[in-house]
């Protein structure tokens, strides 16, 4: 079922557009037809289609499906993570296999990587930044997950460097992020995408399941306290289409 509450909001927040599905499956299926249309489109009036994804488990259906989508010029897309765990490339918990053997069909595709191969935090966040910067273009669509403490991407409440990286006037395109506490499954620093990068984007694309993280976003969302809860940023793109992808 697709849904919208106000479909044009006055003021400058965005206007979001729920998407519901009977499975995680489905979802990944009507996300990855949504990303298809976007790279298809951004092909045809530009060089490359550019893409953010975030980590995590939620949205790789999502990327399977995608790979194997027909009529995509793979050569031409490039996408990066929305956030990385600073650990050595080869580790378990390094987010790029995953996202790497997701969108393994995708043949030709550029993978950007947000940290050293060595996943030092430091040199990590200069590598990611300078990354980004030489590509300086808007996305055409980001993907965000959410934990369920509201965190998205790798922007943690609680995080000393929350602020900076939730600041919509900031140079930065990229940041190291140590979320206190660590969360005790990946007790990790990471890089971050800024809010302000993530949010210069055509399409952002939330993609969550279950009851209780449903609950999460609607609470963050109604509050709008980014500080508290910052999957609230969605709501500062105006000028993004924003989408929300929900099954049980
Ligand atoms: O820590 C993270 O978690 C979120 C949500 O992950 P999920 O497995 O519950 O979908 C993810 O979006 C983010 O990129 C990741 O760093």
């Amino acid at each position: 079922m697709t849904g919208s509450t106000d479909p044009r909001s006055t003021g400058a927040r965005a206007t979001p557009e729920w998407h519901e599905y009977s499975s995680a499956e489905r979802l990944g299926a009507g996300l990855a037809e949504k990303l298809a249309a976007i790279c298809v489109d951004a092909l045809n009036e530009r060089a490359l289609a550019w893409l953010a994804l975030a980590g995590g488990r939620t949205p790789l259906p999502a990327y399977r499906h995608l790979a194997g989508m027909p009529g995509i010029d793979w050569g031409r897309v490039v996408a990066v993570p929305t956030d990385e765990r600073c650990v050595p490339h080869e580790h378990p918990a390094c987010n790029l296999s995953e996202l790497g053997n997701a969108l393994h069909d995708a043949n030709g595709i550029s993978i950007i990587t947000l940290t050293r191969p060595d996943g030092d935090a430091e040199a990590s966040a200069m590598f990611a930044q300078r990354e980004l910067n030489a590509r300086a273009q808007p996305f055409d669509a980001v993907v965000l997950g959410m934990g369920a403490d509201a965190h998205t991407a790798s922007l943690f409440p609680g995080a000393a460097q929350l602020a900076a990286a939730l600041d919509l006037q900031t140079h930065e395109d990229a940041l190291r992020i140590d979320p206190d506490p660590l969360p005790p499954e990946a007790p990790f620093a990471r890089i971050t995408l800024t809010a302000k990068r993530l949010l210069r984007t055509r399409e952002l694309h939330v993609v969550i399941t279950g009851d209780a993280k449903r609950g999460v976003l609607e609470r963050a969302l109604a509050s709008g306290d980014v500080h508290a809860h910052p999957i609230a940023i969605v709501l500062q793109a105006p000028q993004a289409h924003l989408h929300l992808h929900w099954s049980p």
